[in-house]
């Protein structure tokens, strides 16, 4: 039986008493308690005596952490005991599946504790560019810009939260980068960030949660976005891909030259398993990020053949800054143990896991599909659980500036929606992208608009105008075409990307902006012309352009009933 409107299973009897009891884990030092806990399973842990972190940031005393569709360990580096309960359980997951308790404990998927780790030497890394740091603090230079490479689930992703962590528990603000678009960082898949992370991590949340994301009690992170709506970064042979990168990379340099703090703790850059697959063009891929982002160190996990190529490539070469040869700055390639704990997550997990990205962004961290009675006891209990209300309202399509990257091979079926005037020839020939004196008036007043602006989602350097040097051999073709009137149908249940750009921005613009924030379509009118939306604040729709994440993330189905 369903609920109307709910969308909800009744649960039954024996399922809902099906709780197993709390149990206790002691570790001894140097040993990790891992464990998996699957979407709309809750198990909550709790440290009892001694101390431990998860993927390097500390768990507090007495306080109970709440788990749900998490894969990740506990570590102690002095020993400690754990109480591992199961909490009240989701009806129906995001995908509409009842979930299944496990049989580990407190209802774990899987758990076991593991003896040998590599953690010992992920933390030297910490402390090799700890080193690196306080030479950059002594003598003025920039700090190490690590950039992690591997193949999918080798842990890049846990070792930049790892070093992350420890770099902020010192009291450092090293500036993480996300490059992978599969799994956003702070955001919605099908973007690209980088945050200064000044504070700890969320050991719930992973990285933590933005202010987008409404109150928390772990320090919200403010992250500058860019949009990326592809899945792979190699689509199109990397020249959508390229851009942004280029983008985010000049934001993040622009950071470092303006914040001694973010100068001298650096950049972490984490990357997509895609570049480390050895694919063409994955290695084109991975030499404009070391160029951009002017990387010292290179860590590779998990693939011999990747560092071999590392090690001949970059291995003592100069690395691309501006100040590679007065501080003779050269990059070094580093391998590091893949853990054994690191799980291959299916093709299943990983859309539930960006389901619930978004899902969180518009209505919170609450696990959906609750009982009314759960959610209470939840919150209750969680201080983390936090629940949004978004708006929502209905656009008119014809007032709104729409963009849809467009690629050739795949995107046959979009040609009648092509608009040629939103290619300006004069993109061509001008720095900047600027073609004509009203693109530089626009140009001009966006720039004053943005510093103006009390950034909605402030963080390294928001909107700016494009790089001449790049964008004088980019802003050319850009693969952004306006979506014209009437509103495609496969809108429906799609996100929006605002844009920092004016509405009238040219395609360079629009790819070149920052990211305010997100819509999700409901509903299209074709008749009407007109488009249900739900956005996370209420109030007038801001005259920006966006982008529309047709390919990625793609259709979410179901987020509103
Ligand atoms: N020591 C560990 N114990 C248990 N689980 C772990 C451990 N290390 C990593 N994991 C889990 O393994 C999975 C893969 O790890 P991670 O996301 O860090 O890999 P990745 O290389 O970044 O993957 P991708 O390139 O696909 O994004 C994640 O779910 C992560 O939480």
């Amino acid at each position: 039986m369903s609920l109307p409107g709910l969308d909800l299973t009744v649960v039954s009897e024996e399922r809902s008493s099906a709780v197993a009891p709390p149990s206790q884990i002691t570790l001894s030092p140097g040993t990790e308690w891992r464990f998996e806990v699957a979407f709309g399973n809750i198990v909550r842990v709790k440290i009892l005596t001694g101390t431990a972190e998860l993927f390097g940031t500390e768990l507090a005393e007495s306080q109970t952490y709440t788990f749900t569709g998490t894969k990740a360990a506990i570590y102690t580096w002095h020993g400690c005991m754990l109480e591992i309960s199961a909490g009240e359980m989701a009806m129906t997951t995001a995908d509409g599946v009842a979930p299944t308790t496990g049989h580990g404990a407190g209802g774990c998927q899987s758990e076991y504790t593991a003896e040998e780790t590599p953690m010992v030497e992920y933390a030297n890394v910490h402390f090799a560019l700890e080193t690196m740091r306080q030479d950059a603090q002594a003598t003025g230079k920039d700090g190490p810009r690590v950039l992690l490479l591997g193949p999918e689930n080798a842990g890049k992703t846990s070792v930049a939260k790892i070093l992350t962590a420890y770099a902020t528990k010192v009291g450092r603000q090293p500036l993480v980068v996300n490059l992978d678009p599969t799994e956003g960082m702070l955001s919605v898949p099908g973007t690209l960030a980088a945050t200064a992370f000044r504070t700890m991590l969320d050991v719930e949340e992973g990285w933590g949660s933005s202010p987008m994301s409404g109150p928390s009690p772990v320090p919200v992170k403010l992250p500058l976005i860019y949009n990326y709506p592809l899945p792979s970064p190699l689509d199109a042979e990397g020249s959508v891909y390229r851009p942004v990168v280029s983008r985010l990379a000049l934001s993040v340099t622009g950071r470092m030259a303006e914040d001694d703090d973010a100068r001298e703790a650096g950049i972490i850059v984490d990357t997509p398993g895609l570049l480390s697959s050895g694919k063409p063009g994955s290695l084109e891929l991975i030499n404009h990020i070391v160029t951009e982002f002017a990387i010292t160190t290179i860590l590779v996990l998990g693939s011999e053949r990747l560092y071999s190529t590392a090690v001949k490539q970059y291995d003592n070469k100069p690395s691309s800054s501006s100040t590679a040869i007065a501080f003779d700055e050269r990059i070094s390639v580093v391998k590091l143990s893949k853990s054994g704990g690191c799980v291959d997550r299916d093709a299943a997990f990983l859309k539930i896991m960006r389901e619930s990205q978004i899902r969180s962004y518009f209505f919170g961290n609450l696990v959906p599909s609750f009982t009314a009675s759960s959610a209470l006891a939840l919150s209750a209990s969680s201080t983390s659980m936090v629940t949004l209300s978004p708006h929502a309202q209905q656009l008119d399509f014809s007032a709104l500036s729409v963009y849809n990257y467009t690629i050739s091979s795949i995107d046959d079926d979009d040609e009648d929606e092509y608009d040629p005037s939103q290619l300006t020839t004069g993109d061509t020939f001008l720095p900047g992208g600027i073609g004509d004196d009203e693109s530089q008036q626009q140009q001009q007043q966006q720039e004053q608009q943005d510093s103006d602006r009390a950034a909605p989602l402030p963080g390294i350097v928001g909107y700016a105008p494009a790089h001449p040097a790049q964008a004088s051999t980019s802003a050319s073709n850009v693969p952004l075409k306006k979506v014209l009137p009437p509103a495609p149908a496969a809108l429906a249940n799609t996100l929006l990307a605002i844009t920092h750009a004016p509405n009238t921005a040219s395609p360079a613009q629009v790819r070149d902006a920052s990211i305010m924030g997100f819509l999700y379509v409901a509903d299209v009118d074709p008749d009407k012309g007109k488009i249900r939306v739900l956005a996370p604040v209420g109030g007038r729709m801001p005259p920006r352009a966006m982008i529309w994440m047709k390919r990625w993330p793609g259709e979410v189905v179901g987020l509103v009933g």
